[in-house]
């Protein structure tokens, strides 16, 4: 009999890994990008992921990694056109994890017109902490997401600067690509971001519910 899956390891599940873009304005605005009226959303497989203990790996063909804190959700219950007003139902827990982004790769892919992959896509570009239960966080919509590197304090922000909530979040995905159990959403990041270097040491949190340290290590 296979052994019961449980959530609490989600990363586990080869779920999908669904992200949101600009959706924050102070970040939009330090990239010198629109806000946007309707959500940026693109993908990342489940081989990104890379939890504490191993290290965040800088792409080969990258010189200027960034690192993005974002608020990632955690669906228990899939479906398809979910409406806002029920959409927290589907909702099983939170996760803190990073966006890593191989900036230059990015901008030369927007330059081009191209998509993001190679970019935001790669091996270990989706650091993820341990599951945070829901019930942790009873207003996914307020509260504090911080990160530094070498101990310095990079990202701080709320998530009530969101743009698009949790619950628009959720019923705008579940429209276009049906939410399963064990994807993850990653809600976008606020301002700071910054180059990471080999041998950087990032720490991030959720207020002071969650934290997580990974290295940055090169290929
Ligand atoms: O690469 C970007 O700036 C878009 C993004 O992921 C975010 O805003 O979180
Ligand atoms: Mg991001």
């Amino acid at each position: 009999m296979a052994a019961s899956r449980s959530l609490t390891r989600f990363w586990e599940w080869g779920r999908k890994i669904i992200c949101v873009g600009r959706n924050y304005a102070d970040h939009a605005k330090e990239l010198k990008n629109a806000v946007p009226t309707e959500p940026v959303l693109f993908l990342k497989p489940p081989s990104a992921y890379v939890k504490e203990g191993s290290p965040i790996l800088v792409p080969a063909y990258s010189s200027n990694l960034h690192h993005e804190v974002e608020l990632g959700v955690v669906i228990g219950k899939g479906g398809t056109a979910i409406p806002r007003q029920s959409a927290m139902d589907h909702v099983a827990g939170y996760a803190l994890c990073l966006d890593m982004t191989a900036r230059d790769t990015q901008d030369e892919c927007k330059s081009k017109g191209l998509p993001w992959t190679l970019a935001k896509a790669f091996d270990t570009s989706c650091p993820v902490s341990e599951f945070v239960p829901k019930e942790k966080i009873p207003d996914p919509g307020n509260v504090r997401i911080w990160l530094k590197v070498n101990d310095q304090l990079r990202q701080d922000g709320s998530t009530s600067q969101m743009i698009f909530s949790i619950p628009y979040l959720i019923s705008y995905i579940s429209e276009i690509i049906t939410l399963e159990e064990g994807d993850l959403i990653l809600t976008g990041t606020p301002k700071g971001v910054s180059s990471v270097q080999e041998h950087d040491e990032l720490q991030a949190g959720i207020e002071d519910i969650v934290s997580m340290t990974f290295r940055v290590d090169r290929h």
